[in-house]
């Protein structure tokens, strides 16, 4: 069965052209298939977060940056199209690194993106969208009945699926998450990764991550960048069973703690997991 594709990038190159010009990525062509969890692994430095914030048009909020080629939403150009910016960023929802709840209630935060849409008809309309979407995140068990508390005073786990729930809440086609589980603590690293694991046979997720160990257990495709370039985009059984090129089996061969499973079950969660949330426009 071919796979289709949501989210595609042809040739994308990315400059910083600030004080010291940096060629972040170099002619990145790759495709994000629908519904599936695709991380973008790679070393420090190799490019991962510019392509996540190209994929949504986040460099026109900082200066200096130079993008060339092209990103494709269901085939349509996300950079020459008159839809502003915003809607581009609703269709394509962004969740950072540290979780950071807006300073609103529990509510309010889930609500903040379908109030500035108008996505919902009434009162009751709203109350049934913020329930659905902190359901989806695996928290209305934990916060059902304090609901008008602010945000900031859930734990950082519970913030970060709290950030979650307020970026799907605007209904986005793709999801990206930039190492949404670095910044926490274990247990709240497994449960963000179980929310996810749920997540993704609904939502197109693409993930930047450090960790080898999460992309074997979540991913169901991984593309690896070195140096702005990409080197392999493959299933994830291929890519660390079975690698086609020598950087990626070299990379694949300094960290082979877990070994690759289908059910990836028993896998200790990393703690090298964290993140931050940009409101939904
Ligand atoms: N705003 C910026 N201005 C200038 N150079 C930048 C900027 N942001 C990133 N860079 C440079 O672009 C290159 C790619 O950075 P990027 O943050 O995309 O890499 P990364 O793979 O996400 O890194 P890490 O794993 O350390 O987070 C690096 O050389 C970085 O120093």
């Amino acid at each position: 069965m071919t796979q289709s594709t949501a989210l595609s990038t042809t040739e994308l190159a990315v400059t910083y052209t600030g004080n010291r010009e940096v060629e972040a990525l170099k002619g990145v062509s790759v495709d994000f298939p629908e519904n599936q969890l695709t991380t973008i692994i790679g070393p420090s430095g190799c490019g991962k977060s510019t392509l996540l914030k190209s994929l949504n048009r986040l460099h026109e909020i900082q200066p200096n940056v130079e993008i060339t080629g092209s990103v494709s939403l269901q085939g349509e150009s996300i950079y020459n199209t008159d839809d502003p910016a915003p809607e581009i960023r609703r269709r394509i929802g962004y969740v950072p690194q540290t979780p950071t709840a807006l300073p609103l209630s529990i509510y309010e935060n889930v609500a903040y993106g379908v109030k500035i849409h108008g996505d919902y008809d009434d009162k009751d309309d709203l109350d049934d969208l913020v329930e659905t979407y902190l359901r989806k995140v695996n928290l209305w068990d934990e916060v059902q009945d304090r609901l008008e508390m602010p945000g900031a005073e859930l734990s950082t786990g519970q913030i970060q699926r709290l950030c979650l729930a307020r970026s799907l809440a605007v209904e986005p086609e793709v999801l990206l998450c930039d190492e949404v589980t670095s910044a926490l603590d274990p247990i709240s690293a497994e449960q963000v990764e179980e929310t996810l694991e749920d997540l993704k046979a609904e939502y197109t997720i693409i993930m930047v991550t450090h960790s080898m160990d999460q992309a074997k257990r979540l991913a169901d495709e991984v593309v690896f960048l070195y140096l702005g370039e990409l080197i392999e985009a493959n299933d994830t059984r291929s890519f660390f069973e079975n690698p086609e090129n020598d950087r990626t089996r070299e990379f694949v061969k300094g960290h082979t703690a877990v070994e690759y499973t289908d059910s990836n079950e028993g896998d200790d969660t990393d703690t090298d997991s964290g993140t931050e949330t940009i409101p939904a426009e």
